[in-house]
């Protein structure tokens, strides 16, 4: 499976519940996934028929998803196909019958019509699944009921023994439970995952509809519209869409346009052009809707409230599909909570207008909130977060201004209950403003005494305040027909009841932006502020010439893009463009270590990318390699982000020359005598320096191993112990000189520096450093010990200095730096086994993992190193192996010859790094 993720789709470690599900889907048993938009559910359906090596079927509502899906899975080399009334070529189904696709799409309509002969001959074959995707489809409780959906349950019957698939981001319990008997499906394996969209920032703005508005939000748009980023606008109109559509294009943005009224040609090509990349940003009704599969839109903007939180979660949802840091940005107006009569229009009973109602309310409260938006959006799908805040949204970010609101609170729910309780906001608003309109001269209200007592606040000032009133259980909205009521709670009439006219206990209110700039009076440019600064959020992590490379790379991408006629994303992620920008990979092999680096793009691309990265860099004088070894297969996206902008900005703090030789042995498994004399070196640096670059990488948080590091520089648990008594009884480790006065001749400042680098960090010497007891007889100790025993027994607490001291002995054998002589001529214990090496050589690491040596115990003579033989070895280790046990286990082999094989196996995709660990495909 995980070779099959890598050679395919270029990532080495599937997500959460992704493996889970696709055993299940091997088992032949049923499953329901419910998981986040973007998370990644379609690899639940594409990975079983690659490893089964039989057709899965899709079902999927829109023509324009599955062509995009079809186009990025042709680009990993994935045969895939649709059926449906937009397919031309006739040979598809015939092609599709004869089970000569991994994936075929196919719409319900399809699905349901083909004849049954077709189903037996595929079945013949071999069918891995039947999946349903966008599930919730089928239920009527679902938020996009299709009656197409509702016949698939006919196929149970025919397609018996093939697993049935329902995948969705949108599930309620009702209609998971729908979907599953719809489906008929048999004791269903369900996966329910968070509806979380961590990478995605959220923030809402009340702002004023109008020409001063859109023109700067286009100012904004246009100063960060590189022409990689794609940005989603969402208007309730079409009249918004046409005028902020006019204004993008006339700043000379590359700007799409998309809604009902055009015809299907006009929106086909619109879809198509910003999928390519050839537009930067989409104007659009919700009906550029479902088909939307590019990961690298940034920005989500809803110009106007959406008509409930559910579109919103799917609308906003299109953004940062790759796990990249993305916005999304909803703007208000007032008037848009008065749409209920609009969204209501196609409700046929009360109950149904109700929902609508319901729906709109929730979407009112999510604009209105002064709390976590994100705890109040998935708090929606019933999912419960931690009680702190997200730290990723408007509320969270920015700090709450509060004030005593007490006497306001009091005029408006005085008002309300003065005026029977039976009206909206409008009318007590109007009664404190001193409105003289006729409804309220009818009603005689301008004789109530609280008319007119709130005249210095906007009518939009009262009615946030009066959100934050309902929010705090004071005031109470109720739905009827499609009005909404407002009523004072009892919590509020408490309130009341110990407050006078010219007394008010102290409320203390959030303060909302409507409140503080008084709605009426708040300029463009202040809303659109924020909206700015978070959309440079993606390009932390660069510095200023990897941030140029990056965006060339982009640009080449494109181009190759267009010359091959499919989109940039199905080349490869802008994730996998930036760890490329990053690292610079000279060989195919390093190319190919790239998570979302897949097997048919090296073997068509890699040269050509390979030749594009040489010359780009040497154009921004950056050297190849990089410097980071950006294994980033065992996390999500958002994690890989952070990731590579932590490497990055360690990166920073240490010199190149660090940088490479932490890479050399880290990434590369590299010796440190082997980096101090590597051949491409002008001239050999000394051992000990490259150890205080490791060293200094360590300190700066670079990955390190540091049993590798202990067993190479000697360092074992007893001498460490040594160094720590030393320190003990000098008292300061300023003083490495006085520490090495304490220790003996053998132990040396390369070991004292590992040990403060390691307490320094923390580093137990338990966990990682072996004890040499018992693998040297006293007898064979030399004679120079007796300073040091000294130290150990009062260390160590021990009543002789018989094994410790043996130890150190030993230890100080194995010890690399200027000590090799001393080492040889400390005599081998002869029985105890090929493990004590005590004359250093330079091309046999010193490392060795129980598992591997169990295996080849007793293994001596050397073996033959070959490709074949290689993969042949390594089919053992399903878990993979490291370089150096490679290196032992070929002993006698050239460390160089070694790499040069793994290299060129790598680069053919037989085999794959991941975490440092060599496995074959
Ligand atoms: N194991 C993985 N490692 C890295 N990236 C992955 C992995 N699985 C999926 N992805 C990437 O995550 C992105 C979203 O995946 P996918 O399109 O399958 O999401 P989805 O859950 O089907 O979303 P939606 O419900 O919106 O259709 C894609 O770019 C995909 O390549």
């Amino acid at each position: 499976m995980e070779s099959i993720l890598k050679k395919y789709f270029g990532y080495s470690t599937f997500r959460d519940y992704q493996k889970t599900v696709i055993e299940k889907i091997l088992e032949k048993k049923d499953c329901l996934v419910v998981m986040a938009t973007g998370s990644g559910k379609s690899l639940c359906y594409q990975v079983p028929p690659l490893v089964v090596g039989r057709t899965g079927i899709v079902v999927s509502p829109l023509i324009s998803l599955m062509q995009d899906q079809v186009m990025t899975l042709k680009q990993r080399g994935i045969r895939a196909e649709y059926l449906g009334s937009a397919q031309t070529d006739t040979s598809v189904q015939n092609k599709a019958e004869n089970g000569q696709f991994d994936i075929l799409y196919m719409t319900p309509e399809k699905a349901c019509l083909i004849p049954a002969s077709f189903w037996s001959n595929l079945l013949k074959i071999g069918i891995s699944l039947f999946a349903v995707d966008e599930a919730h489809c089928i239920s009527e409780w679902g938020h996009d009921f299709r009656v197409e959906y509702k016949q698939l349950d006919k196929l149970r019957d025919i397609l018996l023994d093939v697993p049935f698939v329902g995948l969705t981001a949108t599930a309620t319990e009702k209609v998971r439970i729908d979907v599953m008997s719809s489906l008929k499906m048999k004791d269903p394996y369900v996966a329910v995952g968070s509806f979380d969209r961590t990478n995605l920032f959220y923030g809402v703005k009340s702002f004023n509809r109008g020409q001063l508005f859109i023109d700067e939000l286009v100012r904004e748009i246009s100063k960060f519209v590189t022409g990689v980023d794609s940005t989603i606008i969402y208007c309730t109109t079409i009249k918004d869409v046409e005028q902020i559509f006019k204004s993008l294009q006339e700043a000379g943005i590359k700007v799409g346009i998309y809604h009902g009224q055009m015809d299907n040609k006009a929106r086909q090509e619109s879809h198509r052009l910003f999928i390519r990349d050839e537009l930067h940003v989409m104007v659009a009704t919700i009906a550029f809707g479902m088909g939307i599969d590019k990961p690298n839109i940034r920005q989500v903007i809803h110009y106007g409230c959406p008509k409930s939180l559910e579109s919103y979660y799917q609308e906003s949802g299109r953004c940062g599909r790759d796990g990249i840091a993305s916005v999304c940005w909803l703007y208000y107006t007032r008037s848009d909570f008065a749409k209920a009569d609009f969204y209501c229009g196609e409700a046929q009973t009360e109950n149904q207008r109700r929902a609508v109602m319901e729906s709109l309310m929730a979407a009112q409260r999510y604009c209105l909130a002064t709390t976590c938006r994100r705890q109040l959006l998935l708090g929606h799908f019933g999912e419960k977060s931690s009680a702190a805040g997200c730290g990723n949204c408007d509320n969270c970010l920015t700090s709450k201004k509060e004030r005593d609101l007490s006497r306001e609170a009091f005029l408006l729910m005085a008002c309300i209950i003065s005026c029977g309780g039976k009206w909206g906001l409008n009318m007590p608003v109007d009664i404190l403003r001193g409105s003289r309109s006729k409804k309220i001269l009818n009603a005689e209200f301008d004789k109530l005494p609280l008319h007119g007592l709130g005249k210095e606040y906007s009518s939009n000032w009262w009615k946030a305040l009066a959100h934050q009133l309902i929010s705090n259980g004071y005031l109470m909205e109720t739905v009827a027909d499609v009005y909404v009521t407002v009523s004072v709670s009892s919590k509020g009439k408490q309130f009341l009841s110990s407050a006078r006219p010219d007394y008010q206990p102290p409320l203390f209110l959030p303060v909302t932006s409507e409140m503080e700039d008084d709605g009426e009076n708040k300029s463009a440019s202040r809303e659109v502020e924020d909206f700015k600064s978070f959309a440079t959020l993606k390009r932390e992590g660069f510095s200023e010439v990897e941030a140029q490379l990056y965006q060339m790379l982009l640009e080449e991408r494109l181009k190759l893009a267009r010359s091959i006629g499919t989109a940039p994303y199905a080349i490869c992620g802008d994730e996998t463009i930036k760890i490329i920008a990053l690292t610079r990979p000279s060989t195919k092999a390093r190319l190919a270590n790239i998570d979302g680096v897949n097997q048919h793009l090296l073997v068509k691309h890699g040269d050509h990318l390979l030749q594009i990265i040489r010359n780009l860099s040497q154009g921004l004088n950056l050297s190849l390699g990089g410097e980071a070894s950006l294994q980033t297969s065992t996390t999500t996206k958002t994690t890989v982000t952070n990731q590579v902008n932590s490497l990055t900005n360690k990166q920073e703090k240490l010199s190149p020359a660090k940088c490479e030789a932490w890479r050399m042995w880290h990434e590369d498994g590299f010796s440190i005598q082997k980096i101090a004399n590597f051949p491409t070196r002008p001239a050999p640096i000394k051992e000990q320096t490259v150890l205080n670059y490791l060293l200094d990488a360590a300190r700066e948080g670079f990955q390190f191993d540091w049993t590798r590091f202990c067993d190479e520089v000697g360092l074992t648990r007893e001498i460490f112990l040594a160094i720590q008594g030393a320190i003990l009884k000098v008292g300061t480790t300023e003083k490495l000189r006085s520490i090495k006065d304490e220790l003996p001749e053998a132990i040396s400042y390369e070991h004292i520096k590992t040990v403060l680098a390691m307490q320094n960090l923390g580093i137990s010497p338990e966990l990682i450093l072996p004890s040499n007891h018992n693998t040297l007889n006293a007898d064979q100790l030399p004679n120079n010990v007796s300073e040091y025993s000294l130290i150990s027994t009062s260390t160590c607490h021990m009543e002789g200095p018989c094994e410790v001291e043996t130890s150190v002995k030993n230890s100080i054998g194995r010890c690399s730096f200027g000590k090799i002589e001393e080492a040889a001529s400390v005599p081998s214990t002869g029985g105890q086994g090929p493990k004590l090496s005590l004359v250093h050589d330079e091309d046999t690491p010193l490392t060795k993992r129980q598992k591997v040596s169990e295996l080849d115990k007793g293994s001596l003579i050397p073996l033959e190193a070959t490709e074949r033989s290689i993969v042949e070895w390594l089919k053992n280790y399903a878990e993979g192996v490291t370089l150096s046990e490679i290196l032992e286990h070929f002993n006698g082999l050239k460390e160089e010859s070694v790499l040069d094989l793994l290299s060129c196996l790598e680069g053919d995709f037989l085999i794959y790094k991941k975490n440092n660990m060599y496995r074959v495909m």
